[in-house]
């Protein structure tokens, strides 16, 4: 049995995340009136979640891409953090918006943020997606939040498990994985 046949039920709809990335997309417009904001994903999982929001965003805004990897095949972290993938644009003097697409443990967040403090931003918020808060490893809170969730593996809307899935409209919690 593939993780396909596992995937039983959704448990966030396309409807409800667009609701979820408007009201994201308006909380930050609001928060950085006047301002210019830069949008920075974390790839790959971000992709498809930054897409929207930036157009839900209705401030100027510059993005750029880091690619961290630490799951692999696996449904849990391997705990280490790979940077595959910098910045191409400095972020010093900059208002900073880190997109996740899901804080989990906490271990990705809590690396990429602490090295992008390092780099002076003006100020740094992050803006995730999901949040899987009764998996927390590390202390880290999103500014930002779309939806919450206790536990479970879940796939589609850039969200993968080894790669596939992420075109999912979508989001399923996947049983028994
Ligand atoms: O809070 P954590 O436990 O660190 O998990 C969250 C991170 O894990 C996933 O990335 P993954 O390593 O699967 O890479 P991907 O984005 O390319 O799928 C996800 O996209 C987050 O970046
Ligand atoms: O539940 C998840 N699904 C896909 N990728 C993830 N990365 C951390 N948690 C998850
Ligand atoms: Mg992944």
């Amino acid at each position: 049995m593939t993780i396909a046949d596992k995937k039983q039920s959704i448990l966030f709809s396309r409807e409800l995340i667009a609701a979820e990335v408007e009201r994201l997309g308006l909380e930050i417009s609001r928060d950085f009136a006047d301002q210019e904001v830069m949008l920075i994903g974390v790839l790959k999982g971000s992709f498809i979640f930054i897409a929207d929001l930036i157009r839900a965003i209705k401030v100027p805004t510059v993005v750029d891409f880091v690619r961290l990897a630490s799951y692999g095949s696996e449904t849990s972290t391997s705990g280490i953090i790979e940077f595959r993938k910098g910045l191409e644009m400095p972020i010093r003097g900059r208002h900073v918006v880190i997109v996740e697409d899901i804080v989990d443990s906490g271990y990705t967040l809590e690396c990429l943020y602490h090295k992008l403090l390092l780099q002076e931003p003006l100020s740094l918020k992050i803006c995730t997606l999901i949040d899987k808060r009764g998996r927390r490893e590390v202390e880290i809170e999103a500014d930002y939040v779309g939806m919450a969730m206790e536990d479970g593996f879940i796939i589609g809307y850039g969200l993968d498990h080894d790669e596939r899935y992420r075109n999912l409209p979508d989001i399923y919690l996947v049983h028994d994985v």
